[in-house]
């Protein structure tokens, strides 16, 4: 029987994000390798026809552009990376239409921003979308929408999109392929680092350096790799790392890649959203009383336990709830403007209080159902 404890979970998953980076996709000097890109369909479209649901987040647009505009080195300045993106994602999906349809599958594009995972209203929406597109037997294939990001609010790793949409689709497992096989105990340049078969808990690899430089077209290296398995563990779902060309392997259950175990249970949709795909737009800090209260009893936030309100934000935009010594506690959506939550700090409002907006108090600063305890 399947565990999602053992790597059981990849060969019985139902449903699969698998993230493929540039660097599993391309050649050193930019442009798409053909011949690594119509492996990595086969066999994912092998699975896809044994009736699992595959989910692929794809990178490569950027290396994929270059050969077009005439670049030899992955372009550094954000407009020409975008321009490259824009040339590349085509080339890139063509590819991969071409690829599956050797299969007889279709594939659909979903380009995805940062935005779009952060505010409920789009990831609700992306989710029916993937949804829509798994019922009518259609492989999405997710990128991120490069050519309107910005430097402040952009994945540039796919890493992290990729757990955002194994949390968005709730899929059993998640699976991370770069050009390396596995993490390694140190840079796997260095002479005698070693794969790390399992991971079972964050502190079993605190150790281990991945802060050492990616590939040439790649962009997060290990340590995006590392903080997506987290992300994913965290919400009950099995990560497996390896390279593109162990897929096969992997897929028979073989003892290849490093294995992350789940670290936390699955939680409820909304939660997941809301401790991982938003960003805080201010903080407000808890006495101990209220700390005791949110995480302990998980009870809605009262004016009368907050101290200090931080940043600016309005009504319904995600803040850290933060104790008295800086620490985030718990992450919720706000019931107030900044402005208009700054006057009740330590207030004890009694039903019927109007407050200066003539909007009725006391009205909880975040509500139970909208707090995560972190
Ligand atoms: N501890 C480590 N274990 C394995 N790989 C590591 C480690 N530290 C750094 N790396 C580097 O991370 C690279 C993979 O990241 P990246 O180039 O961003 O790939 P991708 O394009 O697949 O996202 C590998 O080529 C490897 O050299
Ligand atoms: N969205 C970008 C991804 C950038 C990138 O290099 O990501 P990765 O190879 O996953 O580290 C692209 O398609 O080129």
């Amino acid at each position: 029987m399947s565990s999602s404890l053992d790597r059981s979970v990849v060969t019985d998953a139902r449903r699969l994000v698998v993230k493929v980076g540039s660097s599993s996709l391309t050649g050193p000097r930019g442009g798409l390798d053909g011949f690594r890109l119509q492996a990595l369909a086969t066999t994912l479209a092998k699975r896809a026809l044994d009736g699992v649901q595959v989910v692929l987040v794809s990178s490569g647009a950027i290396a994929a552009g270059m050969g077009p505009l005439g670049l030899t080195r992955r372009p550094k300045d954000l407009a020409t990376q975008q321009a490259a993106a824009s040339a590349g994602q085509g080339v890139l999906m063509a590819a991969y239409t071409n690829a599956f349809t050797l299969h007889g599958l279709k594939v659909g594009q979903v380009l995805l921003t940062a935005d779009d995972m952060h505010r409920r209203s789009h990831y609700v929406n992306a989710s029916r979308t993937l949804e829509r597109l798994l019922e009518l037997e259609v492989v999405p294939i997710i990128n991120e929408n490069d050519t309107v990001a910005t430097d402040e609010i952009r994945f540039g790793d796919n890493d992290r999109l990729a757990a955002l949409v194994a949390h968005l689709v709730d899929a059993d497992a998640l699976l991370l392929l770069s050009d390396v096989d596995a993490l390694y105990d140190g840079h796997p340049s260095e002479p005698g680092s070693r794969r790390i078969p399992h991971v079972r808990t964050v502190e079993e690899i605190a150790h281990v350096d991945v802060s050492g430089h990616g590939s040439q077209l790649g962009t997060g290296g290990m340590a995006t790799k590392v903080a997506a398995a987290q992300m994913a563990t965290a919400e009950g779902i099995s990560v497996l790392l390896t390279s593109a060309d162990r897929l096969v392997e992997a897929f028979a259950g073989e003892d290849v890649g490093t294995f992350f175990t789940p670290t936390g249970e699955k939680s409820p949709a909304r939660r997941r959203w809301l401790a991982h795909a938003t960003s805080a737009s201010g903080r407000v800090v808890l006495d101990d009383g209220a700390v005791e209260a949110v995480v302990r009893r998980r009870t809605s936030l009262l004016p009368v336990g907050i101290t200090r309100v931080e940043g600016k934000f309005a009504a319904g935009d995600t803040v850290d709830l933060c104790d008295v010594s800086g620490r985030v506690v718990a992450r919720g959506l706000v019931g107030y403007d900044a402005e208009e939550l700054r006057p009740l700090v330590g207030q004890r409002l009694e039903r019927g209080t109007r407050l200066r907006t003539g909007a009725p108090a006391p009205r909880p600063v975040v509500r139970r159902d909208d707090l995560v305890v972190l």
